[in-house]
């Protein structure tokens, strides 16, 4: 595609804020959107008032970070019952009346695969990135990027934020980014750098990216709240948590604490895939890695694994591994994946994000 065709594209996309606003002010075309939103999006958890659920109880369960049905209908009740205000009897109510809304039960397999091949899935910037995961990140569910400093795992967060806003036919998800933060290492002027390359509005690009720096391993799950009120009130498709793990590794230190450690890391996982789930959006998580000292490192002539142990390893549905190859070519290998084999491709880091490896690079 050529440059001017990118940026004739992009213009499509304008701020999606903007975008909102046009179509509110058409009553025709606003209750168009509504019946729309009503039949594909989330719905509003408003829905399940009456039956004994009051507005105070809804209140309630928005401040702890539910916002949708789906939320309520895919939480255990266990959990619903740690919402202050929520008795055994109300917690059935919600469940019961939430599965009248959310599909939970068994589908044809036909129809299951249909519904997958609409997912979406969000250019990396690379194309033989992206060929390599099958089209790109995939949403609906949850990728862990993991490797050395320096291999480019941040490099790709930025370029998602910014090819997740691009139109579906340019391989974005048309949609809003969320980034969580947890070292302090995001930088916007890299997002201007990416914009510019796609022929976005660079203000625009910025104002669709939501930040927020994660100080603790309990600030970073209650920003997840935040975020999913957010998602409930405008378009997201991508969110990024750069990186996972680091907090965990000063919050809870020995092994003492590892239990304590793994069961918080375990519900924050789990809030992610509810929230990809929810939302429909793509998940990208980051990860380091540490040396590996058990039997099966005498095997592996880089003997390095990621961290977060099982609870990650299980929560994440494609971990790719990142290494460092020659100037700033990466290799990307995929180390787990439900449907894609174990192969390797190589990519690069430039000032416009990431890209193909290019002919005057070797
Ligand atoms: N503007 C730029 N143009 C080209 N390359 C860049 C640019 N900014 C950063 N890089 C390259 O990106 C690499 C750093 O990648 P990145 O920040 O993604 O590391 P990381 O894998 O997240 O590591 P860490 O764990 O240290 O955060 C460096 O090698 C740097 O040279």
């Amino acid at each position: 595609m050529s440059n001017h065709e990118v940026i004739e594209d992009s213009q499509r996309v304008m701020n999606l804020e903007e975008e909102h606003q046009v179509n509110s002010g058409n009553g025709h075309v606003e209750q168009e959107q509504e019946e729309d939103d009503e039949m594909f999006g989330p719905m509003p958890i408003s829905k399940l008032e009456g039956n004994g659920i009051s507005p105070g109880d809804i209140r309630k369960l928005m401040e702890a970070g539910y916002n949708t049905v789906e939320a309520i209908a895919y939480t255990p009740k266990r959990a619903l019952l740690t919402v202050k205000g929520i008795s055994e009897i109300k917690a059935d109510k919600l469940l019961a009346e939430a599965s009248k809304f959310v599909p939970m039960g068994f589908t044809t397999a036909s129809e299951f695969h249909h519904r997958r091949s609409e997912l979406i899935c969000i250019t990396t910037g690379s194309k033989k990135l992206d060929t390599l995961l099958g089209g790109g990140i995939e949403t609906g569910s949850i990728t862990e990027v993991f490797g050395e400093f320096r291999t480019g795992k941040s490099q790709l967060c930025h370029t998602l934020a910014v090819t997740c806003q691009l139109p579906i036919d340019m391989g974005g998800g048309e949609g809003k980014c969320l980034y969580i933060d947890t070292e302090g290492t995001f930088r916007p002027i890299r997002l201007v750098s990416i914009a510019k390359r796609y022929g976005l509005n660079e203000d625009d690009t910025l104002d669709n990216v939501a930040y927020a720096r994660a100080y603790n391993a309990d600030h970073q799950l209650q920003l997840l709240n935040q975020a999913a009120a957010m998602m409930s009130e405008s378009r997201f498709s991508l969110l990024i948590v750069d990186s996972i793990m680091a907090l965990y590794r000063t919050d809870f230190s020995g092994r003492g604490e590892l239990s304590a450690r793994q069961m918080h890391v375990a519900k924050y996982m789990r809030t992610l895939q509810r929230l990809a789930d929810e939302f429909g959006i793509a998940v990208l998580i980051t990860n380091q890695v540490v040396a590996q000292v058990d039997a099966s490192a005498v095997f592996n002539p880089d003997p390095k694994k990621p961290i977060g142990g099982n609870i990650v390893a299980h929560s994440s549905t494609t971990r790719l591994s990142f290494k460092k190859g020659k100037a700033e070519q990466r290799i990307c290998k995929i180390y787990d994946s439900p449907c894609l084999p174990e192969s390797e491709c190589v990519f690069a880091i430039y000032e416009d994000g990431i890209g193909d490896p290019r002919e005057d690079d070797d």
